[in-house]
């Protein structure tokens, strides 16, 4: 008998979460039934989706949702051998049983150097979430200028280095002069630190005076209420996530952006990377060219050990994390 760790949501969150709305719990796995596999989490993968997602999704006591790559350690399904790694969708879990529903195997063209904990950051959601959001609904063209925030993290360090691969002057902030300097060494053309410029409208005039005609938003709030004014005619923009929100006790104020919608015929169109499930392979590939190629440079900031899950999730809502989070365990 295998016994699993897992990490129950014990409060629902209220404001930013804390240690304690979390719960370790043990759970005994019995033995496999024909057509199943046993699994354990390599690494795991921390979000900003998990934060709203529980508020919709969970209830009290729930497993946090989550994915991982995990390994296979049994196997009585024949097509997944033990050995094998693959992206599960199993929550925040050391330990678990699947039917095989769900579970991608690794590209079989995985080079044994890259570790295959990209598959939960620049070869996977996050990055496919930049590739799509860029090609699909910046629609960015070679020449065009592209605004990203919380450019430093896991999705907006694929953007930036994905327009600048398109051709495009990048412009991208984070929140530490460390994140803005990671943002040159990636080779945006602009970069500053939001938390410090005096002022955002000032900062964004001076990096683009002409304006951007993509941007990919990440954090939403005042951030974008100040940006659309900065975009070009019949720009564009990706409204990836709204992160300056997720832990708002009390909704923000929203933003008027109406005026500047209507005068410069803008177009906003929210998605999520999910719309191209159809298309992962492609994505996919992609990246993972551009990575060996060294196009599309990588930061992961790992976190050791299963407990300290809940630290690795507030510390990447906190801002710690420098590229993608995740948990190695
Ligand atoms: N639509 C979709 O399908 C998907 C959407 N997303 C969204 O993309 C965004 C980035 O996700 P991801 O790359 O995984 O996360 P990151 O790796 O970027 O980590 C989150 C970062 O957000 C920034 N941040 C946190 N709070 C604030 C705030 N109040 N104001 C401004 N920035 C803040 C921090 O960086 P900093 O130092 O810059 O403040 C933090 O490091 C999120 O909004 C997420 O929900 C992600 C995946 C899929
Ligand atoms: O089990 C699930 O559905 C989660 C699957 C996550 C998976 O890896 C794929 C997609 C992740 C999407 C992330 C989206 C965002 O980060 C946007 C976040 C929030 C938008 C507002 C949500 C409001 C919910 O009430």
């Amino acid at each position: 008998m295998v016994t699993a760790k897992v990490w129950v949501l014990k409060k629902h969150f209220e404001g930013f979460p804390k240690p304690s709305d979390f719960d370790l719990k043990k759970i005994e796995l019995p033995s496999l039934q024909n057509g199943e596999l046993l699994l354990e989490s390599v690494f795991l993968s921390v979000d900003p989706y998990m934060r709203p997602y529980s508020q919709r999704d969970m209830k009290e006591g729930d497993i946090m949702i989550g994915t991982q790559v995990a390994r296979i350690v049994e196997s009585k399904n024949p097509a997944f051998a033990v050995g094998a790694f693959v992206v599960a969708n199993s929550g925040w879990r050391s330990h678990f049983i699947s039917d095989g529903k769900g579970l991608h195997l690794l590209p079989s063209s995985w080079p044994e150097s890259l570790p295959k904990s990209l598959a939960l950051g620049t070869v996977g959601m996050p990055g496919l979430t930049a590739y799509f959001g860029l090609f699909e609904v910046c629609k960015m063209k070679p020449g065009e200028t592209v605004l990203v925030n919380a450019a430093a993290g896991a999705v907006g360090s694929v953007v930036g280095q994905l327009a600048k691969i398109g051709g495009c002057k990048v412009v991208g902030c984070a929140g530490s002069d460390d994140k803005v300097a990671y943002l040159k060494k990636l080779g945006f053309d602009e970069a500053f630190n939001y938390k410090t410029v005096t002022s955002l409208d000032e900062a964004l005039s001076k990096a683009s005076p002409d304006g951007y005609d993509c941007f990919f938003d990440n954090v939403g709030g005042e951030f974008s209420s100040v940006a659309i004014n900065h975009m070009k005619k019949h720009g564009r923009i990706a409204v990836c996530g709204a992160i300056s929100q997720y832990n708002d006790s009390v909704p923000q104020k929203g933003p008027y952006v109406q005026i500047p919608m209507i005068f410069k015929e803008l177009r906003m169109e929210g998605f999520i990377v999910t719309r191209w499930n159809n298309r992962r392979e492609e994505g996919q590939k992609a990246l993972l060219k551009w990575v060996l190629e060294g196009k599309v440079k990588f930061h992961e900031q790992v976190t050791e050990g299963f407990e300290n899950m809940p630290a690795a999730f507030i510390g990447m809502l906190r801002g710690e994390n420098l590229g993608k989070a995740i948990v190695k365990v």
